[in-house]
């Protein structure tokens, strides 16, 4: 029997490292799709970092929107040289470049049951946010999609609004008083980090909302250590390794997880009241007890909650941060939308029945998420052998859809693609093309987007009824790439406060 597990762990791994992804190469080299040359386990990681580190060596000489050199150096000179798709290795996993929109639609609306994340990526997450929707597969995804929807939709979606406002009062009364004791100058992104981790920490766990935000400063070191580990996990058995990550990550794990555990434990005599994200996890679970079908257990549930504040936390904060610099450095764009503010919501706080008035923010918001789109690249891996247009694409294949090239395209967008042209978004007909895709598309796009509108509508429309701004001399223009696009350095801006 010994031996019959030794033979079986080998055959895996020589599967797992050599065979199937010499059987993916091949298959897609008879389709005419080549690549560059991986090394033996670290496949093309380097070539990708060399590449990365020049470009990003130096901040950009203006406050230029052409990012895609910057942040996708390997994708422009793999193109140059193999064409719109190309396979490049991800240690030993292969993966093929797709920017064709018309292919990127099928894959993300027809084959959205039989693609899904892989194997390295719920490895490289799996001890901050676990198996929680962004990183579940299959039958357990769809279940849990099911439960969480309706979270984020309707009445539900409409009650986070009076939270939201009552988060951006705070902030503005803290950037009042500031102002007042002389300060101008301000890093907004600190502001929208915080605003937004407070908005999902109050409507993920209502009243235990300051342990809720006790939690996400853990889970941000977590996931800043997980970060840092995963780049070794393309040598085998190395997630076993009792290496100083490992034991920090496995000690704030259960640190994590013993105060998410309190909050429950502490709410288990009010589940049917509760009104927030957790209550209504809560309720599902006992509503669903004596059901023979998916389980939500607890250990979903958390992760689920780690899922939220992960996803909607740090992606919102950007949007708002990069609007506000888009906003600040184009002075016209920061007056009509100032204008449309003070006409629709007449210096109330903006209402339900306001946000849909509020068109041209709206225009500005969609300008700032093509160009500075907070997922930049949305990742997929086949499970069954798929057909793809002229494709025929192997199960195994992690296929890796380059968002901010197709965002920047002139080939989709026209000559001035890389400059802010919030009009671009004045007609109904770039929702259909499929070469705007923020939020992904299909029925695994995010589930938070009406949530993140609203909620970038509300503080966007607050702030710039209160101040005008302008971007700082300080400001040094060096987006990068660390999961989402950030400001290296943040956003420094000038408030004035208007009267
Ligand atoms: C501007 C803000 C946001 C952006 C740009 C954004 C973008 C995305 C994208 C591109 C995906 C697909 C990822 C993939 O499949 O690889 C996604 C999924 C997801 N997002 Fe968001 N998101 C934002 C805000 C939010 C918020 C506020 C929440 C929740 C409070 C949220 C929760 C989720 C979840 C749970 C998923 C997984 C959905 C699934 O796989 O079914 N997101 N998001």
């Amino acid at each position: 029997a010994t031996s019959f597990v030794i033979l079986s762990v080998l055959y895996d791994a020589v599967s797992c490292y050599w065979s199937t992804p010499r059987r993916i190469k091949k298959k897609m080299a008879m389709q005419g799709v080549g690549g560059p040359k991986p090394r033996p386990f670290l496949g093309n990681i380097l070539d990708v970092t060399a590449l990365l580190s020049k470009s990003t060596s130096q901040d950009m000489p203006s406050i230029s929107h052409d990012l895609v050199p910057r942040l996708l150096p390997h994708y422009l000179v793999w193109t140059a040289q193999f064409g719109k798709r190309f396979i490049f290795w991800n240690g030993i996993e292969p993966r093929m470049c797709l920017a064709e929109t018309d292919l990127i639609k099928e894959l993300l609306s027809k084959h959205s049951a039989v693609t899904g994340k892989s194997w390295l990526q719920q490895q490289g997450s799996s001890h901050f946010i676990g198996r929680g929707l962004l990183m579940a597969n299959g039958q357990n995804w769809f279940h849990q999609r099911h439960v969480v929807a309706p979270a984020f939709l309707g009445n539900r979606l409409k009650s986070y609004a009076g939270c939201m406002v009552e988060c951006t009062r705070e902030m503005l009364i803290s950037l009042e008083n500031e102002v007042k004791l002389g300060r101008t100058e301000f890093e907004i992104g600190e502001y929208m980090t915080r605003i937004t981790a407070d908005i999902i920490s109050k409507t993920e766990f209502g009243s235990s909302y300051e342990k809720g935000k006790q939690i996400f400063h853990l889970l941000t070191t977590l996931q800043n250590l997980c970060a840092q580990a995963s780049r070794h996990l393309c040598l085998p058995g190395s997630r076993f390794f009792p290496s100083k990550y490992n034991r920090e990550i496995k000690a704030l794990k259960g640190k994590v997880e013993g105060l998410l555990m309190e909050i429950i434990e502490s709410r288990k005599e009010c589940v049917e009241n509760g009104n927030d994200l957790l209550g209504m996890l809560l309720n599902e679970m006992q509503n669903k007890r004596d059901n023979k079908g998916f389980n939500l257990n607890l250990q979903i549930i958390m992760d689920e909650c780690k899922t939220f504040f992960f996803a909607g936390h740090e992606t919102t904060a950007l949007l708002l941060t990069w609007t506000l610099m888009l906003l600040a450095t184009n002075p016209s764009w920061q007056d009509k939308v100032r204008a449309e503010v003070m006409a629709v919501c007449n210096r109330q706080a903006p209402s339900l029945d306001h946000l849909p008035k509020l068109s041209q923010l709206s225009m500005v918001i969609n300008e700032s998420l093509r160009l500075y789109p907070p997922a930049s690249i949305l990742p997929r891996i086949a499970f069954e052998d798929i057909k793809l247009g002229d494709l025929e694409i192997p199960k195994g294949l992690s296929i890796w859809i380059p968002v901010l090239a197709i965002h920047h395209s002139e080939e989709l967008w026209g000559k001035d693609a890389n400059e802010f042209k919030p009009e671009r978004f004045g007609s109904s007909k770039v929702f259909t093309s499929g070469r705007f895709i923020p939020f992904a598309s299909g029925p695994r796009n995010c589930v938070g987007q009406s949530f993140a509108v609203m909620e970038t509508k509300i503080i966007l429309a607050m702030l710039i009824a209160k101040f005008s701004f302008a971007i700082s001399q300080n400001y040094r223009h060096a987006p990068v790439v660390v999961l989402t696009i950030k400001p290296k350095y943040g956003v420094q801006v000038c408030l004035t406060p208007l009267n």
